[in-house]
């Protein structure tokens, strides 16, 4: 497959041509990263400050905490809540095994999200995206950034489970033919599975048991496949920018290969693949409504040269028109609000504007006025 020529970097490309290159360039990737010494396309380099932070896909931080969720119903209900609290207050990430989801189910997701990958770039093209939208769905890039945006090194594909309007399942992949079956009872587990930490996280911060789920009101829930394909200089380039997730909480099943890193103090951190279990993100929404108690942190993907990675990741977000702030209970004399009342969708369109842009929570509320 042929890799468009780079002479548009002259020129001043409008958001669409933007987006229409990227998908020249995405389309080319898989090509490119099999071209042996083939060398990445100046979009994707990231700058010398930023390379000077990479570290292997392959380093593994043992400290991040896993969770064996079979403690919540023996006697270890204790121990597993303290650990759950000490790793959404220190962490913000965190796995959790025994979390109630068939792994024969976790396994099927990833496989024919996989396969899906695997098709031919012709078929995968019936489902592209329309680059014009803020949150793109189907196949392609998945963000639409600001021009300026160093590219990352992956392909999406983007779909909702809810609120029913935006659900439509037609605009699934119908290849591999399971997808659309398993991926709609995956969801279903997931909405489960997020119900039940959602009144995990109320108690623990002392408030009643349906306290956030209530707060969120009806959920909306996406999912977003990422495929990693190889690449000929992981040194230079990121599969996914630094970012923190802007929803509620995020699911993440990520396959054997590794790549994902946490940003801990000043560090990147790597996340340790284990088979089925599920990646937990605390989103910035669970930092505002625990007035700074849960922290949502810092990730991003790095790449390698010699195997694709695939990630799953299911995003449970806020009602789109509720206003969130610091809960009240959490709030007096000592412990002043940390953040201002906002309206879901106006933080996630800024959060959409600015790009896969580091820590957008914090540079959004300082700018507000409280
Ligand atoms: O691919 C991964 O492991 C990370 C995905 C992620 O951070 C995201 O989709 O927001
Ligand atoms: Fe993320």
């Amino acid at each position: 497959m042929a890799i468009p020529s780079m002479t548009y970097e002259h020129h001043s490309p409008t958001y669409i041509q933007k987006a229409t290159i990227m998908k020249h360039i995405s389309n080319g990737l898989s090509a490119l990263s099999e071209r042996e010494g083939a060398a990445v396309p100046s979009q994707f380099i990231r700058t010398m400050q930023e390379q000077a932070t990479f570290a292997p896909h392959n380093d593994f931080c043992e400290q991040i905490p896993v969770i064996d969720l079979a403690g919540l119903s023996d006697n270890q209900q204790e121990n597993t809540m303290a650990s759950i609290a000490s790793a959404s207050e220190d962490w913000g990430f965190f796995q959790v095994i025994n979390h109630g989801i068939s792994l024969a189910l976790v396994e099927s997701a990833q496989k024919l999200a996989r396969e899906f990958f695997n098709l031919p770039l012709e078929e995968k093209q019936k489902y592209a995206e329309n680059p014009n939208d803020l949150i793109p769905q189907g196949y392609g890039r998945g963000f639409r950034m600001p021009e300026s945006t160093i590219l990352d090194w992956h392909d999406i594909f983007l779909h909702y489970f809810l609120p029913l309007s935006l659900k439509n399942i037609s605009t699934w992949p119908h290849k591999p033919a399971a997808y659309r079956e398993t991926m709609d009872k995956y969801g279903k587990e997931v909405l489960k599975f997020t119900d039940k930490m959602l009144e995990i996280f109320s108690r623990l911060l002392g408030l009643q048991p349906n306290y956030l789920k209530e707060e969120f009101g009806d959920p909306m829930l996406n999912i977003r496949l990422i495929f990693y394909p190889p690449c000929p200089q992981p040194k230079l380039v990121l599969g996914l920018g630094a970012h923190s997730d802007p929803n509620i909480m995020s699911v993440l099943l990520q396959d054997e290969i590794g790549g994902l890193q946490v940003k801990k103090g000043n560090k990147w951190v790597g996340v340790a693949p284990i088979p089925n279990a599920l990646v937990i993100n605390i989103g910035d929404q669970l930092q505002v409504v625990s007035n700074g108690r849960f922290q949502s942190v810092e990730h991003r993907v790095v790449t390698n040269t010699s195997a694709a990675r695939l990630s799953v990741t299911t995003f449970l977000h806020p009602d789109a028109d509720v206003m969130l702030g610091p809960a009240l209970d959490l709030v007096d004399a000592s412990h002043p609000p940390l953040y201002p009342t906002t309206k879901y969708s106006d933080y996630r369109r800024a959060f959409h504007r600015k790009g896969l842009n580091g820590k957008v929570l914090l540079k959004y509320y300082s700018k507000m006025q409280m």
